[in-house]
């Protein structure tokens, strides 16, 4: 499987530059195909997105950063932010795939940093930021697996969330939550290492948010500009390909009712391809790509090299 997943991703690092290079089971879910025989209640995906647009000065961040805030999508998330804890509610597709997202980035940054994945607090004395932390089902178990926690979200009652159940167990009150948004957050930091050096993190971690953001490479690059050189950025998301829309959009919302209806926007999806292209623009080379799936039959999830529909990306940033 790892190195079925290395082509792949030589593939796709080739073709983000510009060579025609295919990895036929990333690519044959051309967004360009007509869409799914579906019925007739969901609407069918709009035209995909023209590729993202990325400006070419790379220095780091700028004082009027544009932010990649949807103010739609942010709204959605706060009409729901009191079930974030409920495993049966509209978040329960991320409490399902929450231990394969956590035993990808288990194995990934324990390589990274030189870590024992067997041991209990693997991360110890590693500082990750996870953004667009809702209501933190995330950052507490990175926190049991011994890392310094932040946890940051454009949503004011996400972070309420997040800290009341935080606060009920000692090996989590040590997470600092904080309101802000992922360009905000990295504009702060900057400033502040004016006066004050290694404020940074070892690794930035964005589960599921890419794909709810209005600028992607802005996002991108506000996630390098909170990296250590030398760390470590995860972010995982949903690939723009029919089976995705039928999968994430038809199933997921339409028929099984697993989240509400307009959660997801099938043109805001990202091709891996795409996101690889932009995390490389923003000075993060992907290293490590899997896709999540889910079997029927089991009811359950499993890490695969299928990346059609849902997958999660480790990336470096090179040292200075
Ligand atoms: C689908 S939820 C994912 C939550 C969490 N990462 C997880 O996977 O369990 C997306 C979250 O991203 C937040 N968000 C969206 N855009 C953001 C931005 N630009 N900066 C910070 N948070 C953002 C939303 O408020 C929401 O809580
Ligand atoms: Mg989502």
């Amino acid at each position: 499987m790892a190195s079925k997943l290395l082509i792949q991703l030589r593939a796709l690092s080739a073709a983000a530059n510009g060579h025609r290079v295919l990895a036929r089971r990333v690519f044959s879910d051309s967004p360009s195909l007509s869409p799914p025989e579906v019925s007739s209640t969901p609407p069918p995906p709009p035209p995909p997105p023209p590729p993202p647009q990325i400006s070419q000065s790379e220095s780091g961040v700028k004082s009027s950063a544009p932010s990649s805030l949807d103010q739609n999508e942010l709204a959605k998330f706060s009409s729901i932010a009191e079930t974030w804890w409920d495993s049966e509610g509209p978040f329960k597709p991320l409490h399902a795939i929450n231990p394969i997202r956590l035993s990808f980035i288990r194995s990934t940054l324990c390589r990274h940093f030189g870590r024992d994945p067997n041991s209990a607090r693997p991360f110890q004395g590693l500082k990750f930021v996870d953004v667009g932390c809702g209501g933190g089902i995330l950052s507490e178990p990175l926190a049991r697996m011994g890392a310094t926690v932040t946890g940051v979200d454009a949503v004011e009652k996400n972070i309420k969330i997040a800290r009341l159940h935080a606060d009920l167990d000692p090996l989590t009150s040590t997470i600092e939550y904080c309101c802000t948004t992922a360009e905000a957050y990295a504009i702060l930091l900057w400033t502040e290492k004016m006066v004050e050096e290694h404020k940074s993190f070892d690794a930035v971690i964005s589960l599921e948010v890419i794909e709810h953001v209005a600028n992607p490479a802005e996002f991108c690059k506000s996630l390098a500009a909170l990296t250590v050189p030398n760390g470590a950025t995860v972010i995982s998301t949903i690939n723009r390909s029919m089976r995705a829309y039928a999968a994430t959009i038809v199933i997921a919302e339409y028929l099984l009712r697993w989240l509400p209806i307009g959660t997801h926007q099938w043109s805001s999806f990202i091709t891996p391809e795409e996101l690889v292209l932009i995390l490389r623009r923003a000075s993060v080379s992907v290293e490590e790509m899997a896709g999540f799936v889910y079997d029927p039959l089991t009811g359950k999830w499993s890490l695969s090299d299928d990346i059609s529909v849902n997958y999660i990306t480790y990336g470096t940033k090179p040292a200075l």
